[in-house]
């Protein structure tokens, strides 16, 4: 849940790009793993101010979001191999790294997740102190002494770790304590998590202005899903931020922020080694990200598709049409969509990023009320 956590890079290099066996994990979790799978300076630029238009939901988000990927200070330039062909059209390869969180009670444990993390396609592993300990009012699990816990993190950006994510409420003191110390491809994740909702459009850009103005290097907004159309909230923010920014919404309506964060300008989405053993609710795991929604070919011009019901969980929608896009090398995602309400969601992701969906119980007959033309044959079946 909460994230005072060290993060280190896997040495996965993207799945198209292996030509040789995969380098075996190291033996230690804290320690920087070679080869890492973008080149760290891809976001180096701080630029100085969010800029946050306020547009209401639901918004024309691909338009914006393409004109920031092809900005050439902002291109997935990391390597040749980052960019993939599908169909006739060259797309910059998907940016969002797939990062596992990493819980084990001991060093032992994280070790033994994090090698598998490896195995299973991650690119990052957050390292969960506070499955050691992490300050309760962030909803983590630590109650120990404050300094304590921020001389750990110290230590642990000393002993190699590619990312430290401190709440903001300490991100101030603690980015002005490493100043000096900072190595340079070191960068500092400021979070902050809202267990209840997710916040406007308006206070989510005023939370992620201060987050920006706590010299963090990439920000981390988790909130909480009370509908599927609170995503959108998230997707605007990620979308219009101009420092790299982690946006993700928790529990199962939350689901699509977790995939999408290519699509939208998330810096990274979180895949668990496990089916329920999650960090937060709504955590998808590694392979689901990787084989069931195709993460890796995601990028902003990939078009959404989903099965929209309550529940949803359950159906195979997406694993036929997910294989199927992919064996005709469509640029398309299908994506579950637990929907409470049929006009508010439709109304919500109308945009042409949301290119179809098919509609399941108990949302049959309101989508019929949504159609602009009903075929005589479904009138018959709903009278
Ligand atoms: O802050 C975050 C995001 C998170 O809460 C999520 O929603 O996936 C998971 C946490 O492990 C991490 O520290």
């Amino acid at each position: 849940m909460a994230s005072s956590s060290a993060s280190v890079r896997l040495t996965n290099p993207p799945p198209h790009a292996l030509t040789s066996p995969r380098p075996s994990p190291t033996s230690a979790a804290n320690i920087r793993l070679p080869a890492a799978r973008f080149k760290s300076n891809l976001f180096s630029t701080k630029l100085s101010s969010l800029q946050i238009r306020s547009v209401p939901v639901p918004v024309e988000l691909s338009d914006q979001r393409r004109r920031r990927t092809m900005k050439p200070s902002n291109v997935y330039v990391a390597s040749g191999s980052m960019e993939t062909e599908i169909g006739s059209q060259k797309l910059a390869k998907n940016p969002s790294l797939i990062c596992a969180p990493v819980m084990g009670d001991s060093v032992e444990e994280m070790v033994i997740e994090t090698c598998k993390a490896q195995e299973l396609g991650a690119d990052l592993v957050e390292i969960r102190l506070d499955s050691l300990k992490e300050p309760k009012w962030e909803g983590g699990q630590y109650e120990g002494d404050e300094n304590e816990r921020l001389d750990a993190l110290r230590l642990a950006m000393e002993l190699g770790a590619d990312y430290i994510d401190v709440e903001l409420q300490v991100a101030s003191e603690f980015i002005k304590s490493i100043k000096e110390k900072k190595p340079e491809n070191f960068r500092v994740i400021v979070s902050s998590h809202n267990y209840q909702c997710t916040p406007s459009v308006e206070d989510l850009s005023d939370l992620a202005l201060r987050i920006q103005q706590s010299g963090a290097d990439i920000m981390k907004i988790a909130t909480t899903a009370v509908d599927i159309t609170d995503v959108a909230r998230m997707f605007h923010i990620t979308s219009n931020a101009q420092v790299p920014t982690i946006g993700l919404v928790m529990g199962e309506r939350g689901l699509m922020s977790r995939i999408l964060c290519s699509k939208f300008g998330g810096y990274l989405t979180f895949g668990t080694l496990e089916s329920g053993k999650v960090s937060a609710p709504g955590q998808p795991t590694i392979k689901e990200l990787l084989d069931l929604y195709n993460f890796r070919r995601i990028g902003p011009d990939t078009k959404v598709y989903g099965i929209i019901g309550k529940p949803v969980s359950h159906s195979k929608s997406p694993i036929v049409h997910n294989q199927a896009f992919k064996s005709v090398d469509f640029n398309g995602v299908y994506v579950h969509l637990l929907v409470d309400d049929l006009a508010s969601f439709l109304k919500t992701y109308s945009s042409a990023d949301f290119a179809g969906f098919s509609c399941t119980i108990p949302h049959k007959e309101a989508a019929l009320k949504c159609c602009d033309e009903v075929d005589p044959l479904a009138k018959v079946w709903f009278c």
